[in-house]
C-alpha cells in the first residue's frame, strides 16, 4: 500500500525521557528522572456546554491533590458508524429537542467523581480500566462514552503533567518517537455535514509535500481562500459546512474534485503527492441501502462503485480514501481493498469506529489498509492507544481525527504527534475550533524545534 505519509515527518525529536502511557516506577531513569507514582484526584466536575453545531456536549475538569487543574472538551459525531460507544442524550423533549447532555453530566459528578476520588490512580490506563468496569456496559451506554472519554482526556493531561512530560510525547508508545502529522484540510463538505446535494461528505487537500506543518497550514489556508475566489468566479455560494468547509451547490464529486485541483494549481502549488494531494471521505455508509450506493441521482452497485473510484483516482490527484464503501459492505470492501489497495489508501471509519478488537478482524481479513482514530468512537484514550498499536503492529496506517461536532480542545493534536502516524484531519483551514488543532500542530513543531 502507499505510504506517502512517511516521507513527511516534518522533523523528530526524542530525548529519551519518560515517556508513555504508565506513570509509574517502572518507566523511572531514562534520563536519569524519576516518574511520580500515580495520580490522586480530589473532584471531577462536568459541565453541559455547547458545541460548534450549537448542540450540548460536556466539558470536563479534573483536580489533582496538588491542586493542578485539567480539561477536556467532548467531541460528537454526525455520520456516526453504528458499532461508535454510545453518547448519553438525556431523550428529554423539553430540552435542546431531546439532545442535553445532563444525565452524562451527572455522571461524571457522582459515580466517576466518586470513582476518581476514592484511590490513586498509577496509570492513565488504570484508570479507564475502571471507568469501563463501572460502566459495566460493552458499549459505554451504561455511563455514556461522552462523559467517560471526557475524564479520560481530562486525566491524560494530568498524567502527563504529573510525568513533566508533554502531551504530545506522553500519548505516544514506549518505544516510540514523535513524529509532525501531514494535516488533511477538509476544504468542500457535502453529505451530512451541509445542506448541499452533494453526496460525498468530504474533500480534503493533503499537503504532503510540505517541508514542515507550518508550511502544511500555509498551503491549507492559500488554497482555502484560492477556491474561495473560485467559487465566487464561477458563480457559487460561498457558505460553510459543519467542519468549515465550502458548502456550494454542486452535486457531481467529479465536478467537485476539479474544482480543489484547479484551487490547488491556481494557489501556486502542485496538485500531486508531490505537493499537495487530495483525500476523499464519501461517508458512503450515508448514501447506501441494501449495497446500493446513489450519488448524484444514479445508483450503483458495491462493483460499480469500485469502478468508480478506480476512474476518479485514474483522472485526479487522489491519494485517500475514507469510507469509499458503507460499514455493511464487508465483500464490497475485500475487492475494494484488492482493486484499489495498492494504488491508494483505504481508510475505515463506520467500518472500524477505532475499535481494537474490529481493526485487528479487519487486518487478519484483509480489508481497508487503514483506521481513521476518533477518541470518542471507542470511548477511552487507553484504548484508543490500542487501537494505533494495533495499526503499528499490522502495518496498517492510521488518521487521528476529528469530529463533526467539536470544541476547541486540541487534544488531537497532541495525540497525533504522539502517535507518529503522520496524518490528521480537523476540517478546514478556518473556524475556531477546527484550527484549534491546526494552531497547535504548529505550536508543538516550535516546540520540539526548541528542544
Ligand atoms: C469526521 C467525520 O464526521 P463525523 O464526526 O460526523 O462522524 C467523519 O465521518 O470522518
Ligand atoms: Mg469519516
Amino acid at each position: 500500500m502507499p505510504r506517502e505519509n512517511e516521507h513527511h515527518d516534518f522533523g523528530s525529536c526524542d530525548r529519551g525521557r519518560c515517556y508513555g502511557r504508565h506513570v509509574s516506577g517502572d518507566r523511572a531513569g531514562l534520563d536519569g528522572r524519576s516518574c511520580v507514582m500515580g495520580v490522586r484526584f480530589v473532584s471531577a466536575t462536568a459541565n453541559e456546554v455547547l458545541d460548534s453545531r450549537s448542540r450540548p456536549t460536556l466539558a470536563v475538569h479534573l483536580l489533582t491533590a496538588e491542586g493542578r487543574g485539567f480539561s477536556a472538551g467532548v467531541p460528537s459525531g454526525a455520520s456516526t458508524g453504528s458499532r461508535e460507544a454510545v453518547e448519553l442524550r438525556d431523550g428529554d423533549d423539553a430540552r435542546y429537542g431531546g439532545q442535553g447532555v445532563l444525565g452524562a453530566v451527572r455522571n461524571v459528578n457522582e459515580p466517576i467523581a466518586e470513582l476518581l476520588t476514592s484511590r490513586v490512580f498509577e496509570s492513565l490506563e488504570d484508570l479507564d480500566r475502571a471507568m469501563i468496569e463501572l460502566d459495566g456496559t460493552d458499549d459505554k451506554s451504561s455511563l455514556g462514552a461522552n462523559a467517560i472519554v471526557g475524564v479520560s482526556m481530562a486525566a491524560a493531561r494530568a498524567f502527563a503533567a504529573a510525568d513533566g512530560t508533554p502531551l504530545w510525547r506522553f500519548l505516544g508508545p514506549a518505544d516510540g518517537e514523535p513524529r509532525m502529522p501531514v494535516p488533511h484540510f477538509n476544504v468542500l463538505n457535502g453529505g451530512v455535514h451541509a445542506a448541499n446535494d452533494l453526496d460525498f461528505q468530504e474533500f480534503m487537500i493533503a499537503p504532503l509535500g510540505a517541508p514542515s506543518a507550518a508550511e502544511a497550514v500555509r498551503a491549507g489556508s492559500e488554497i482555502y481562500g484560492h477556491l474561495k475566489s473560485l467559487l465566487r468566479e464561477r458563480g457559487h455560494e460561498v457558505g460553510l459546512g459543519d467542519e468549515g468547509g465550502f458548502a456550494p451547490e454542486i452535486a457531481d464529486p467529479a465536478d467537485v474534485l476539479q474544482l480543489v485541483a484547479d484551487a490547488i494549481e491556481g494557489a501556486g502549488y502542485t496538485a500531486g503527492r508531490d505537493g499537495v494531494a487530495i483525500a476523499l471521505d464519501p461517508a458512503s455508509s450515508e448514501f447506501e441501502k441494501d449495497c446500493v450506493y446513489r450519488v448524484a441521482g444514479r445508483d450503483r452497485s458495491s462493483d460499480e462503485m469500485i469502478d468508480y473510484y478506480a476512474e476518479l483516482v485514474d483522472r485526479f490527484p487522489i491519494w485517500s480514501i475514507e469510507d469509499g464503501l458503507s460499514e455493511r459492505d464487508r465483500d464490497g470492501w475485500r475487492r475494494l481493498t484488492e482493486r484499489l489497495g495498492e494504488r491508494v489508501q483505504l481508510v475505515g471509519d463506520d467500518l472500524f469506529v477505532t475499535n481494537p478488537a474490529i481493526v485487528r478482524d479487519a487486518i487478519a481479513d484483509g480489508i481497508a489498509n487503514a483506521a481513521l482514530i476518533k477518541v470518542n468512537q471507542i470511548g477511552t484514550v487507553t484504548e484508543t492507544l490500542e487501537t494505533l498499536a494495533v495499526c503499528r503492529e499490522g502495518d496498517y496506517a492510521a488518521m487521528v481525527s476529528h469530529r463533526s461536532g467539536e470544541s476547541d480542545d486540541s487534544f488531537i493534536a497532541d495525540l497525533a504527534v504522539a502517535s507518529a502516524c503522520g496524518q490528521i484531519k480537523s476540517g478546514a483551514p478556518a473556524r475556531g475550533e477546527r484550527i484549534a488543532k491546526y494552531n497547535r500542530l504548529v505550536e508543538i513543531e516550535a516546540l520540539r524545534a526548541r528542544e
